[in-house]
């Protein structure tokens, strides 16, 4: 039988400009949408009527991949400090996630759109965090910057993601990742770490993806 290559293992082979030249025909917002193709194919946490949340979204590739995965039945809500218009159908939060009241915006925004009572406890199926800064090229800010958001998304997923549920987090590499890596652990029952091909060879970053909160 005849195997479909998908399109970023030959791509990653040319290089990251066929990601960019792909993004165009495929209609996506930025190449950064088949890191998350390919994530997702490798660990399925993006299905049909899931509700996601999508930290760091601008331009918007993710959203558009998550909303089209969760499909009409799903919903995704898709946050940043950028105020850049969203993908159709993917319901936008503005704020800072260093920002303690930006939480309670999510919250807001999530049960609105689920018309659920107000309750601390959301039923999210998945949690997706691509943030990050410009970097500066100093490694050791770049990495503490970085460390900084991926904690208030994991303190976001420790708050609001359902047992069983998923969070998959970009991070750039250094000296804290270790520790926190072995926090995710204690929390979810797998934790995975991604350099997916549409990532820049050369650049520090990675990520995690955690499977089936406990
Ligand atoms: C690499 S881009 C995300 C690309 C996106 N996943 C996509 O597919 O189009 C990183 C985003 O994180 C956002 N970001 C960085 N720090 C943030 C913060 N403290 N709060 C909210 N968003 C932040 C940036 O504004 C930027 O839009």
């Amino acid at each position: 039988m005849r195997q479909t290559v998908p399109f970023w293992s030959w791509a990653a082979k040319r290089s990251q400009d066929a990601f960019r030249k792909q993004s165009k025909v495929d209609n996506y917002r930025s190449r950064a949408a088949y890191k998350l193709l390919e994530l997702n194919q490798k660990h399925r946490f993006l299905k049909k009527g899931f509700g996601v949340i999508d930290l760091g979204f601008a331009p918007g590739s993710w959203s558009q991949v998550a909303s089209t995965a969760v499909g009409a039945e799903g919903f995704v809500v898709a946050v940043d400090i950028q105020n850049v218009s969203p993908p159709q159908g993917v319901f936008p939060v503005y704020g800072d996630m260093l920002d303690p009241q930006t939480q309670a915006k999510i919250q807001d925004a999530f049960q609105q759109h689920r018309q659920e009572p107000k309750t601390n406890d959301l039923i999210v199926d998945t949690i997706l965090s691509d943030m990050l800064h410009s970097t500066t090229g100093i490694r050791i800010r770049d990495h503490a910057v970085s460390m900084d958001l991926c904690n208030s998304a994991f303190q976001l997923a420790k708050t609001f993601l359902r047992p069983g549920g998923f969070f998959v987090c970009k991070y750039y590499m250094g000296s804290e990742e270790h520790e926190f890596q072995k926090s995710l652990m204690k929390v979810f029952k797998r934790v995975h770490i991604e350099k997916p091909k549409a990532s820049v060879k050369e650049s520090r970053e990675a990520y995690f993806v955690c499977l089936r909160r406990k």
